[in-house]
């Protein structure tokens, strides 16, 4: 895929979030890695009205070298990407259910195949920074490198993917598996076995 197309991608992939709720107002922002660089979603941009032609451009050393200034949310994006030489896109939403998780204990259990499979055994919960505060990005970074997605407590989920697609279909596994296991509090639901984690892990991780 080129530069051209991952633009247009992304701002298909955020407007289809958008208009299904996974994101409101101007929260979330996404990264996508490039060849010889990075492309963030600009900062106060509406994930449902992105501009292909606008979309914030960094190089390889995390220059903004086009489009508008990007997501203040810099950091969080590049302790992925550097974390993580699988990741080639990163979603950070405000997701309903699993800010709410986030405001909890941060614990996404083992409910279904698809979560595992997507967003992987563990999910760390990060405490609690102001958002677009650098001083976050030793924890995430150190979060990363054992998990595809982590929570940012009282503040939103975050996971990669190995390409946008990927990324985005992750997100909303991870939103997906938040909303059951509030759905099925207090209801001592039947998890996945760690024998179940291990085999879907094996088979599709
Ligand atoms: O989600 C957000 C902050 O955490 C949105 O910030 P930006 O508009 O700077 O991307
Ligand atoms: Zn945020």
């Amino acid at each position: 895929m080129n530069e051209q197309q991952a633009r247009e991608e992304l701002v298909a992939l955020g407007a289809s979030l958008f208009q299904r709720g996974f994101s409101v107002g101007s929260a979330g922002n996404i990264s996508v890695r490039l060849t010889d660089g990075y492309l963030m979603t600009p900062t106060n941009s509406s994930l449902g009205r992105l501009d292909a032609a606008r979309i914030s451009r960094l190089d390889a050393n995390w220059a903004h070298v086009g489009g508008d200034k990007p997501t203040k949310e810099v950091f969080l994006h590049r302790a992925f990407l550097t974390a993580r030489p699988d990741a080639g896109a990163v979603v950070h939403l405000h997701s309903t259910y699993a800010t709410a998780i986030s405001c909890l204990d941060g614990v996404i259990p083992p409910l279904t195949p698809y979560f595992v499979m997507r967003a992987g055994r563990e999910i760390p919960l990060i405490p609690y920074y102001r958002p677009g505060d650098a001083a976050m990005e030793p924890a995430i970074h150190a979060a990363a490198r054992r998990a595809k997605a982590v929570l940012l407590a009282n503040h939103g989920p975050v996971i990669c993917g190995p390409t946008l697609t990927d990324a985005v279909n992750a997100a909303e596994e991870l939103e997906e598996a938040a909303k059951l296991a509030l759905l099925l509090q207090g209801r001592n639901p039947r998890l996945l076995t760690p024998g179940q984690v291990d085999d879907l892990l094996q088979t599709f991780g």
